[in-house]
């Protein structure tokens, strides 16, 4: 069995975050493990306290993991200080970790933020460099790429700018565009477009995190990252279409669609 690990924060209404990365490892028969840093108390409805696990406890969770059961690939989510990124980044090198998915994680489904805004260089900086492939959706690839994206157009050009950056592989998702779904993979000024017709449910918290699992798993199953994100893609779309409705506020997915 293949292992990934995930670095996320918590969600213990279980629809985002490391239950939703877990979810969606065990749903593709991987052994997940997880790290985590930071607690949130939030559900469907919104985000109402966060507490941030010491770097310190994060690097230790990072030591035990990766001195015993070596990871075939690794997820990031949610990273909120520059402390934690710090420390993360270090490990990684240390332990030499390969195929990592980079899911930049600013702000929730509900509009709350997720990290502090002296942390966005860091993470640029430090981060996205070891990274395989990054995840922004619309929101995050503008504050990525510095202007405002409103079309498939805008997309292209943000990635372009993106690009001068950081040279790994950058998946800008359109799940927040009002035209439909398709996310842009861009790599070496090579566009590839996953198209997707907009599926109606407004059920579609932790999409974010359950893609950028999805991949690590395809990823560890030795899959390359354009098979891996069609993969992804489409477990997605599955996990959306499921109409899977509980919670007050904005739902989360069905993972276990496909079992
Ligand atoms: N209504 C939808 N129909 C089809 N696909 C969708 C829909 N909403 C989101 N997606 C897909 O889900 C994936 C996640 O995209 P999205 O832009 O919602 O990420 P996100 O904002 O990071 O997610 P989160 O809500 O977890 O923060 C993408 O592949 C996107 O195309
Ligand atoms: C813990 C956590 N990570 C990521 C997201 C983004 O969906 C969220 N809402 N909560």
């Amino acid at each position: 069995m293949k292992k990934v690990l995930t670095i996320a924060g918590s969600d213990p209404s279980g629809g985002a975050g490391i239950q939703a990365d877990l979810k969606t490892m065990t749903c593709h028969k991987i052994y997940g493990m997880s790290v985590i840093t930071a607690l949130t108390a939030q559900n469907t409805t919104g985000v109402y306290g966060v507490s941030e696990v010491p770097p310190e406890f994060v690097e230790a969770q990072l030591d035990a993991v990766f001195t015993d059961i070596y990871p075939d690939a690794v997820k990031i989510g949610m990273v909120s200080n520059k402390e934690i990124i710090s420390v993360i980044a270090d490990k990684l090198i240390e332990y030499k970790a390969k195929k990592i998915v980079l899911d930049p994680v600013m702000v929730a489904t509900s509009g709350s933020k997720l990290c502090k805004d002296d942390s966005i260089e860091m993470l640029i900086n430090k981060l996205m460099p070891l990274a395989t492939v990054i995840t922004p959706n619309i929101q995050e690839a503008e504050v990525l790429c510095g202007f405002e994206i409103e079309n498939k157009e805008d997309m292209e050009k943000a990635a372009i700018k993106i690009a001068e950056k950081y040279s790994g592989y950058i998946l800008i998702k359109g799940g927040h565009l009002v035209t439909g779904s398709d996310d842009l993979l861009y790599m070496d000024g090579d566009c590839i477009w996953y198209e997707q017709e907009r599926i109606n449910n407004m059920n579609s918290h932790g999409t974010g995190c359950t893609l950028s699992s999805a991949i690590a798993c395809n990823l560890a199953e030795g899959h390359d990252v354009k098979t891996s994100i069609l993969n992804a893609k489409n477990y997605i779309t599955g996990a959306l279409k499921a109409n899977f409705s509980i919670g007050k506020g904005r739902g989360p997915l069905n993972h276990c669609w496909n079992l």
